[in-house]
């Protein structure tokens, strides 16, 4: 199903919300980004109309909503390092919590009732379970998930008391990149292990840093659920048609439900760029879980949806293409 009015895609300068700007443009919908690129590339905009602005600027919100009918809201913008939420959480919850507040009540005023959000795995601290499901209890162990956990709860109390209607989409992490090559993951400073692995492949680092090897896993690593962004995207895309359709308020856990170590996306990576990736084991990162590994049946059960690029080898592959493009074509060294 169409959306007949455009769909606001706020952080569609970032990283997922780029992807998800070019996968909503391809299947024939209309796109306004809003994005302060704070974190966010003007390049990084392939598709729609970019407004640069921030959430914090409620004048301009007003002016977005009165000017264009918008049917959605796609919500990608928040900062999202947990280990810098652990030093500043004044900034986690400002920009995370308050902004998201602000352009909620923004699309009260103006009678919009649709919104995807994009909340975390982070949201449920130590797992009690190997995988963890939409019931699974909540107990963030950093300020960036109890942020994202706040969020969630204004949203239901939102929709109680004023029919704002919405699906929560909790990704465990993030990789890969647009398999035509054209977007990828760009954060700078970059945090996140597959981009970073990946750099000390091409020769841009001289080695990964292990955050930890005392962990309770099999290898002492963390493990992680790791996510192409273009299902990720799929599932947005099922997220707007159900709420176009009038399907009510809900929340999904996206990941593929395999957990790899650090020390196996290491090898991983070896293994598609073929490069010698030295690594040197440091101290464990403020905040971080041993294990998140997801169950997304009910993704699978309820929206239909259907991960096309499970393989790690073939998420690293495409983050490895990416690497090697954005490396000549922006002659990054
Ligand atoms: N990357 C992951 O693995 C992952 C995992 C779980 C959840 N998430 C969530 O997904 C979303 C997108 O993550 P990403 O990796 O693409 O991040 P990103 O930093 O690449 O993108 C965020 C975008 O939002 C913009 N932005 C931030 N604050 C803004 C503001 N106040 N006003 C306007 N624009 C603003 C940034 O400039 C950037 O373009 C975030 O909400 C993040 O918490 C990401
Ligand atoms: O140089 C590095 C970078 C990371 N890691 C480790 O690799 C794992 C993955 O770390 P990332 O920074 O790539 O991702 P996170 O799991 O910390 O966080 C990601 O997933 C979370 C949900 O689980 C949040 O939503 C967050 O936004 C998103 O970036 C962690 O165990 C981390 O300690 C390293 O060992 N070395």
């Amino acid at each position: 199903m169409k959306a007949l009015f455009p769909v606001l895609v706020v952080g569609g300068a970032g990283y997922i919300g780029s992807h998800m700007v070019k996968m909503l443009v391809q299947s024939g919908h209309e796109v306004i980004v809003l994005d302060n690129l704070s974190t966010g590339f003007r390049d990084a905009v392939h598709y729609g109309r970019l407004i640069e602005g921030d959430l914090a600027d409620q004048a301009l919100l007003d002016r977005i909503f009165a000017e264009n009918s918008i049917a959605a809201v796609m919500h990608f913008a928040a900062l999202s390092q947990v280990g810098e939420s652990m030093h500043e959480p004044a900034r986690y919850y400002r920009n995370n919590v308050a902004n998201t507040q602000n352009l909620l009540d923004a699309m009260l005023r103006h009678g919009v009732r649709r919104f995807i959000f994009s909340s975390t795995a982070a949201i449920f601290g130590e797992p009690e379970a190997s995988l963890i499901n939409e019931q699974h209890p909540q107990r963030p162990i950093n300020p960036y998930g109890r942020g994202k956990r706040m969020v969630e709860e204004m949203l239901g109390d939102y929709d109680r008391a004023y029919g704002l209607r919405s699906v929560c989409l909790r990704y465990f992490n993030a990789a890969g990149a647009d398999p035509e090559g054209e977007l990828g993951e760009r954060h700078d400073p970059e945090s996140h292990l597959i981009p970073l692995v990946l750099q000390t492949a091409s020769g841009r680092r001289d080695h990964i840093a292990v955050y930890g090897n005392d962990y309770p896993t099999p290898d002492g690593t963390c493990i992680r659920d790791y996510i192409h962004v273009w299902d990720l995207c799929s599932a947005h895309l099922l997220a707007l048609e159900h709420l176009l359709a009038n399907g009510g308020s809900d929340i999904f856990n996206l990941g593929n439900g395999t957990g790899f170590s650090v020390r196996q996306i290491i090898d991983t990576a070896r293994r598609v760029t073929g490069q010698i990736i030295p690594e040197i084991v440091q101290e464990r990162r403020a905040g971080d879980p041993a294990v998140l590994v997801a169950d997304s049946q009910k993704a699978r059960r309820e929206l239909g949806w259907q991960p096309r690029f499970e393989d790690l080898e073939t998420i690293m592959g495409h983050a490895w293409e990416w690497e090697q493009i954005y490396t000549s074509v922006f002659g990054v060294r």
